[in-house]
């Protein structure tokens, strides 16, 4: 297998006046997770928009196996091998867990997902065991019958994950994974993307220092929708852009 390079070049972004990001470049490297970090309305979930083609940048552009991504929009993620998680889980509540994460594998299905999930073909029956082996792996294939809304949160979170990589992607994009977790939670859903890398290449968006040095390879700082600063989880640490922003931030919260 050869996996790609995910790249994107002079991203910028405005709304209205307001510059959410700009000139943002950075390269997902195969089989690398790729971090992008930052405090609040820094543009982290634009960035996120912007790879999974919900926002349309104002100039720069997205490459991905090789070709230009001009017109990248959500619902060509899955043909290009791309999934997403998002933060707000998105699980549909009268599906079980186990249709929730078939719902994710349309793209290896021949025929429609409606046919599928009735039964009329004989995919249904390698898309199931795909999925029960995505739950398994993720230590949860006891809920496979259980309604999301019935399980407490992180397990719903693993749920939404199985989602995202039944389709088995080339790239998994990430909305704020850690977003809701406590600190072993984080670590458990590092310890899961870290495994992930054999298989395909990792982006993630996140608010926690934590998650994102314990998994990234590479990361990059945004602030005021800039990239202030990019590099490994040692380069970050030690990156004086990187200790004065989030010292600068340390002190105000002690003031208060
Ligand atoms: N749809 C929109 N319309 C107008 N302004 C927006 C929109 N989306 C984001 N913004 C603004 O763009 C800037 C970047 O926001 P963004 O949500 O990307 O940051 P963030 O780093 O994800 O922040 P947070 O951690 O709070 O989610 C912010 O100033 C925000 O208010």
């Amino acid at each position: 297998m050869t996996l790609s390079t995910f790249e994107m070049s002079g991203v910028s972004v405005t709304f209205g006046g307001l510059v959410a990001l700009s000139d943002v470049s950075l390269t997902v490297a195969p089989g690398r997770v790729l971090g992008a970090i930052g405090p609040n309305g820094a543009g982290k979930t634009t960035l996120f928009n912007v790879a999974c083609g919900f926002v349309r940048p104002d100039t720069g552009g997205l490459t991905w196996r090789g070709t230009e991504l001009r017109r990248l929009r959500p619902h060509h993620l899955a043909g290009l091998g791309i999934a997403r998680g998002l933060q707000e889980l998105g699980l549909f509540d009268r599906m079980t867990v186990l249709e929730n994460v078939l719902v994710g594998a349309g793209r290896h299905a021949k025929s429609g997902f409606w046919s599928s999930l009735l039964g009329l073909t004989k995919d249904e029956k390698a898309l199931t065991e795909r999925a029960m082996t995505q739950l398994e792996d993720f230590g949860i294939a006891d809920v496979a019958q259980r309604y999301p809304t019935s399980l407490p949160y992180p397990v719903r979170k693993r749920v939404a994950l199985a989602r995202a990589l039944v389709s088995e992607p080339d790239l998994l994009l990430l909305d704020e994974p850690a977003g809701g977790l406590s600190s072993a939670e984080i670590d458990e859903i590092g310890t899961l993307v870290r495994g992930l890398t054999e298989r395909m290449s990792v982006m993630l968006v996140e608010h926690h220092m934590d998650l994102v040095m314990g998994v990234c390879d590479e990361i990059v700082v945004l602030d005021f929708g800039r990239v202030i600063a990019r590099g490994t989880p040692d380069e970050i640490r030690a990156d004086p852009a990187v200790q004065a922003a989030y010292l600068g931030e340390e002190v105000a919260g002690a003031d208060r």
